[in-house]
């Protein structure tokens, strides 16, 4: 049997990074050698993960780039923002091939990101060379690179649903309006007031209205899509439950279309992107049928008295919003099959 790829995973004690590990265990060209942790190098994995008992028993590595290129090809950073544009730069010295899940890659101005992140950008000449990768919209561009930056949850959600139908000018983008829900592992596994058990519990909140993070990267994409530049409302609620988003969009239609019109114009766009899912006509997604896969399915209506589409579009945050979508790309970088290691049936109930 041939020998798998080696793949290390910094931040593998936070949420992204242990979904990494539970989707690569299953992979069959690549495998984890090195579970790296800032914090608490020396220490087993399964201290603060006792699921992983008998599955990954070993200690968790430092932070060290010669040390993670000794026993890997490839590295996921799985690490909170402002630590990937210190650290990538190094690692891709060190002859590794780079997947960062944080935004610290996804936006090319330093100027957006010190705006949104409210942290230093990454230098120029490393945002110049990270590639976005929206897989089913940018496969191209991700196959056989090196450094590869893993778009958001919400963006992922929200551009797959509008990018066919920007791009094919069916609707105005002017008028695009973003409704979007997450699940509380969005915010990753450190405790917060707003995301403690009696704060999230039979409890509906919006947050970061007109200042998510998210904003400019689905801008940037929808603007790629629109050939000039787009400006949207988004708006994101934090909803009592684990996984899961939802990211419901109107927005009004131009000329004469039909919801037929719509559907096959979806269907045709991904067509041979197993992971985007076109529902039928008044079948709407809900989060727990993609809960625990790399799907993302999406539903539509049209209203013919306001001339407005709506489109619902579900994914879970911890897969195609993250580690998924990123082991997607990884298949991608090594042209390999995209959906090795991810032919997950979504858990249900
Ligand atoms: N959760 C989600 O649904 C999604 C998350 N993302 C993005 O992915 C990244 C990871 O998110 P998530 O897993 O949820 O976050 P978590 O907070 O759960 O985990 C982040 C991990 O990063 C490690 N870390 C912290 N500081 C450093 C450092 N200076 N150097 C190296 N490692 C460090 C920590 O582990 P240790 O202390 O052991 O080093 C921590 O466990 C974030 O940028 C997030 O925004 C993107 C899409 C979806
Ligand atoms: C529920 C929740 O709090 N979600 C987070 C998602 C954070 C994230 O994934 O941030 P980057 O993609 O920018 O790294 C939020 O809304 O900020």
């Amino acid at each position: 049997m041939s020998k798998k790829l080696g793949v290390a995973i910094v931040g593998s004690t936070g949420y992204g990074g242990v979904e990494l590990i539970r989707l690569l265990a299953s992979h069959p060209q690549a495998e984890v050698t090195s579970v790296i942790s800032s914090s608490s190098a020396g220490t087993p994995i399964t201290e603060g993960y006792p699921h992983l008992t008998g599955i990954r028993e070993e200690l968790l590595d430092d932070v060290d780039a010669a040390t993670i290129k000794s026993k890997a090809d490839v590295v996921f950073l799985a690490t909170p923002p402002g630590v990937a544009s210190k650290l990538a730069p190094e690692l891709l010295a060190a002859g590794l091939k780079v997947i960062d899940l944080s935004g610290d890659f996804r936006l090319k101005s330093p100027a957006l990101y010190e705006q949104w992140y409210k942290k230093p950008a990454a230098d120029e000449e490393h945002l110049g060379k990270a590639v976005f990768g929206l897989s089913e919209i940018y496969a191209e561009n991700v196959r056989g690179a090196d450094f590869i930056s893993n778009p958001g949850c919400y963006p992922t959600a929200t551009t797959l649903g509008l990018f066919p139908a920007v791009k094919a000018g069916f609707i105005d983008p002017a008028t695009i309006i973003i409704d979007a829900k997450s699940g509380v592992s969005g915010a990753g596994r450190g405790a917060s007031l707003g995301t403690h058990y009696s704060e999230l519990n039979e409890n509906l909140r919006a947050y970061k209205v007109n200042q998510h993070q998210h904003i400019p990267e689905i801008e940037m994409i929808l603007s790629d899509a629109a050939g000039a530049e787009v400006v949207t409302t988004f708006t994101t609620h934090l909803v009592p439950m684990t996984r899961g988003i939802m990211s419901t969009m109107y927005a009004s239609v131009r000329g004469d279309r039909s919801l037929n019109d719509f559907l096959e114009l979806y269907r045709s766009f991904y067509e041979g992107r197993p992971f985007v899912r076109i529902r039928p006509e008044g079948q709407w997604p809900a989060t727990k049928e993609v809960w625990g896969s790399n799907y993302c399915d999406i539903g539509f209506a049209l209203d013919s008295r306001t001339n407005r589409i709506t489109i619902v579009s579900v994914i879970d945050n911890l897969v195609k919003g993250a580690a998924g979508q990123a082991v997607q790309n990884l298949n991608l970088m090594m042209g390999w099959d995209e959906t090795l290691g991810l032919q997950f049936v979504p858990a249900y109930p």
